[in-house]
């Protein structure tokens, strides 16, 4: 009996003292979403800002939620601007919207007037916003291109640049036809079976092995290995990175395991990725013909560093280094590219008079026989460069569909100046959101914008079209634009005519399914994933088509 008082009064006290662990959590928690919310409004009320209605409890989750609401549930969070810019046009008139989302994300300018992103991203660039760097530490320590700033980015920037030109990308074009080929035989293999697959799987891997065609110069075989080791610990690690605080993240919080799965996984590429850079290493000297990414950043790099800091072992700072800033290259060029060309392929779909169009050009440029379209690319890789209406066709899904923007950090002497009215917009504590989605769709600067159109980019002679300054920016504008936008757009291009003349890739989406905008393909949230991702991965049947 006097045991049981004895453990009944110390459960008490356990659960007293759980009580105001808790209680303390709580008020703390609760003392920083004050403050937080505090903060956002004193800017909002010193500044005289016009911003919705804003809850001190709840800031704008109930009004974003809202308004997110009214459309399909896994679409993507960074077309939210959009949603509420279209929601609330008296807001968004001078092409900036201030979004409290805390703790759900960073308190946010979103800005989607071109002139206004120019500022912070091309005249006067400013540092990443931390929550990059939060996000991605886990994947490379921060020691790749897209998460640093000042003189380590330049630097690496610098011994990178070279292998990205779009001289030596051309270079490459025959050991990419040599992937787009694997890729073709699996979309004809798919014709066969006549099952339905989600297009951008394949679409995904298929960007990784030219991604390792460019860089490292070898085929990674991810295309045509099951379970290939560096694909999928890049893939289980990208699972595991925490792009927000959502509630659907939680779980990944608080998982035990998540640390070691990416120690472990980030272990696998490293090994995967070393040999493969030494390789490239002792070959540095006397390959003959193209170059690759990485042997052209040994060469940058033995200059900048003085030769004899490598001498016949390679400086091990250059291959850690190299690992992580591959890994990036992979991550931050696979599913962005896949995910084009699958709104590509069915903006393509949808359009059926422009699908005849581009393929009359492949036709013009190739000849009417589609199997000599490899060889003729692979002799002469200029030849990409003559198809006028196909890259309007990359750039038109680039404007509809940009995977990714920009963030960068705002700071208290730092303001954006609307040139049209002059006023200034403070971002003194917020993240500064490039945000190519929404100013890419907006009727200001795109003449029916929801429309796919790709003439709007060719003059009726077939030129190029002058459009407004820094309206098309789905690889960013300024110093921190995409580094890989050239191998992007080149593999698109390439894939597109090595495909459509022999290929129907058909969306199966169920006619009655949800439409954003129209369209029943839209960029979705797609779990494991952290870019916007098409709807349910695009389903898809193929054909294999009959030609005359
Ligand atoms: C359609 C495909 C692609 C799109 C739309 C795209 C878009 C972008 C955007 C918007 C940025 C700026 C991000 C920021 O400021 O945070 C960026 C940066 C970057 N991208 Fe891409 N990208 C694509 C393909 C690629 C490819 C193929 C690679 C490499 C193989 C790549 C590697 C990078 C890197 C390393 C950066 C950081 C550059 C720097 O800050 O110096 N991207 N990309």
């Amino acid at each position: 009996m006097a045991l049981f008082e004895l453990s009944a009064g110390a459960a008490l006290r356990v659960l007293r003292a759980v009580g105001v662990v808790a209680i303390a959590i709580f008020a703390r928690g609760f003392f920083i979403l004050y403050q937080k919310r505090m903060q956002f409004r004193r800017l909002v009320a010193k500044h005289g800002l016009d911003v919705l209605p804003h809850s001190l409890i709840f800031g704008h989750l109930i009004s974003v939620g809202m308004a997110m609401a009214k459309h399909p549930a896994d679409l993507n969070g960074q077309v939210s601007p959009l949603v509420l810019a279209r929601d609330h046009p008296e807001l968004a008139k001078d092409g900036v919207l201030y979004i409290d989302l805390w703790p759900i994300s960073y308190q946010m300018l979103a800005v989607f007037h071109p002139d206004m992103m120019a500022q912070f991203c091309q005249e006067n660039s400013q540092l990443k916003h931390e929550q990059v760097r939060w996000e991605f530490y886990p994947l490379t320590k921060n020691k790749d291109l897209v998460t640093t700033d000042g003189a380590q980015w330049k630097r690496w920037r610098s011994v990178f640049n070279p292998g990205f030109s779009t001289q030596n990308i051309m270079s490459l074009v025959p050991s990419f036809v040599e992937e787009v080929l694997v890729f073709k035989r699996y979309l004809e293999g798919i014709a066969t079976t006549g099952e339905v697959v989600a297009l951008e799987t394949q679409g995904m891997k298929a960007t990784c092995d030219i991604i390792g065609r460019a860089v490292l110069g070898k085929s990674l075989g991810i295309q045509t290995t099951p379970d290939n080791p560096l694909f999928k610990a890049l893939k289980e690690n990208i699972a595991w990175l925490i792009p927000e605080w959502a509630p659907r993240q939680w779980g990944k919080m608080i998982n035990p395991l998540r640390r070691l799965s990416m120690w472990r996984n980030n272990a696998i590429m490293r090994r995967e990725l070393r040999s493969l850079i030494e390789e490239q290493y002792k070959n540095s000297g006397h390959i003959e013909g193209p170059k690759t990414i990485v042997n052209l950043a040994i060469r940058t790099y033995v200059k900048e560093n003085g030769q004899t800091s490598m001498g016949d072992v390679i400086d091990p700072e250059f291959v850690d280094a190299t690992i992580e800033h591959i890994k990036m290259f992979l991550f931050a060029g696979h599913d962005t590219t896949a995910s084009t060309l699958s709104f590509a392929y069915y903006s393509l779909h949808e359009n059926p008079e422009i699908m005849a169009k581009v393929r009359a050009e492949h036709d013009a440029v190739f000849g009417a026989d589609p199997s000599q379209a490899a060889y003729m690319i692979s002799k002469t890789p200029a030849l990409l460069n003559q198809l006028p209406l196909t890259l309007a066709v990359v750039r038109e899904t680039l404007r509809m569909y940009p995977p990714v923007g920009s963030v960068r950090a705002g700071s208290p002497d730092y303001f954006l100046t609307n040139p049209e009215t002059g006023r200034q917009y403070p971002t003194d504590n917020l993240m500064m959101f490039s945000c190519s989605y929404a100013m890419q769709r907006d009727a200001t600067y795109w003449a029916d914008p929801d429309t796919f159109n790709p003439e709007r980019w060719l003059t009726k002679d077939g030129e190029p079209a002058q459009l407004r300054k820094n309206t098309w920016r789905p690889f960013e504008l300024g110093p921190r634009s995409c580094i890989g936008q050239e191998l992007a757009m080149t593999e698109l291009k390439l894939i597109l005519a090595l495909t459509l003349r022999e290929l129907d890739i058909v969306p199966m989406y169920a006619p009655t399914g949800e439409r954003f905008f129209g369209a029943l393909m839209y960029q979705a949230h797609v779990s494991g994933e952290l870019t916007a991702h098409p709807k349910g991965g695009m389903p898809v049947i193929v054909k294999k088509r009959v030609l005359s």
